[in-house]
């Protein structure tokens, strides 16, 4: 459990934040000066907050009524920054088992092997950093600070240097941490995509303080979360279940009580709940149901809301069942449409807008 309740003037900047979460990973979203990394130096002990207290697990790190005040280096916290700050002039064995120095000899219970094998980086023990792709080196920081058996991870934007690809290979080994390590995690990230992929619970900051705190369908269920976020990143988050493939076609169908959507060669377990994130500006609106168009996921519902901005309308639509889809479209669409709150609406998209980085784009639901 992690139970932050901390203020901190800095310079003319106040920043006023309180969580709360159980093990597995809570994240830390805001736009840019939000406060992020003064909330994550807080907890690693970088910065003092003026009041407040910080406990994890039982432990109390601070508490300013109390006079507690535990040194970063006695706070059992691994940190794994953008960067993976690798000693270069250490194998990759020897970074590993710097880490492992940290964790007091009674309290080694995670096993070098079992973390060398979950990262995949058995072949590179021996290597130097400089020999190492970054994200190889990124895996070998994460292993660095899990190998401290850490009574907490903070993960500041740790993917934010890789390229796509590297991404989709680190995401799953953090997902593999989260659910056999039970850490508890603290990751900050601009990313939708890996907040909504790894976090039980997001802290939504804005301007020093926590704006809202919920899980991903509840905060980006938002449109002021939306509107926070660059239009080409912004996405709906459908909850759907994997329907039996059509093998004729290597089509999956993922049903939603408002219609069905759907994907190109996946494999999922039919019944299995799944999280789809569908991008605002891949998705089109129609006022009828088409029935002679190539575009194939058809879901029905209800608009609730409309965002103008310049040229282009953040449409809001709330989904017959459950769940919002969001749309971007032009402004000029929107007035030809006549949409307002309460058109009933289509929102269409290509499975091909799904086709891409799909696996990236369908999750196990988070319980
Ligand atoms: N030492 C300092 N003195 C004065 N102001 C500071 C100091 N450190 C941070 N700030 C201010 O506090 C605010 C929050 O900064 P912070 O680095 O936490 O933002 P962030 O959400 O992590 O942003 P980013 O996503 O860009 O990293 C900013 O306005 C920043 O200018």
């Amino acid at each position: 459990m992690i139970d932050v309740d901390v203020t901190l003037k800095v310079g003319s900047f106040t920043l006023a934040v309180t969580f709360r979460n159980g093990h597995g990973v809570t994240a830390l979203f805001g736009q840019s000066g939000s406060g992020k990394s003064v909330t994550l130096s807080l907890i690693a002990g970088l910065k003092r907050p003026d009041k407040g207290h910080i406990v994890i697990d039982g432990h109390t790190l601070v508490d300013t009524e109390k006079g507690i005040f535990v040194p970063s280096y006695r706070r059992r916290i691994g940190v794994v920054f953008q960067d993976s700050y690798l000693f270069p002039h250490f194998s990759v064995r020897q970074n590993l088992l710097f880490g492992r120095w940290f964790a007091p000899k009674n309290d080694r219970k995670i096993d070098f092997d079992a973390v060398v094998e979950t990262l995949g980086i058995s072949r590179l023990l021996d290597r130097q950093p400089q020999r190492l792709s970054g994200g190889e080196r990124q895996r070998v920081a994460i292993g660095r600070a899990l190998l401290s058996c850490p009574h907490l991870l903070l993960f500041d934007e740790p993917l934010a240097a890789l390229d796509q690809n590297r991404k989709l290979e680190i995401l799953p080994l953090i997902e593999k941490l989260r659910d056999e390590f039970h850490i508890p995690m603290v990751y900050v990230s601009h990313a939708m995509e890996e907040v909504v992929r790894l976090a039980s619970c997001i802290v939504l900051l804005e301007g020093g303080q926590v704006k809202a705190i919920g899980n991903a369908e509840e905060i980006f269920g938002r449109a002021a979360t939306q509107l926070s976020i660059s239009r080409l990143e912004r996405s709906s988050i459908l909850m759907m279940e994997v329907g039996p493939r059509d093998g004729t076609y290597d089509l999956t169908p993922l049903n939603h009580p408002s219609g069905r959507i759907w994907l190109i060669s996946y494999n999922g377990k039919v019944g299995e709940k799944v999280r789809v994130l569908v991008n605002a500006t891949d998705v089109a609106v129609s006022l009828v149901k088409p029935n002679s168009l190539s575009m194939q996921n058809v879901l029905q519902g209800t608009v609730s809301g409309f965002y103008t901005e310049g040229p282009a309308v953040m449409v809001e639509i709330v989904l017959l069942g459950d769940g919002k889809i969001f749309a971007m479209i032009s402004r000029r669409a929107f007035e030809d449409l006549r949409l307002e709150a309460g058109t009933q609406v289509f929102a269409l998209f290509k499975s091909t807008a799904l086709d891409e980085n799909q696996a990236a784009l369908v999750y196990p639901n988070i319980v």
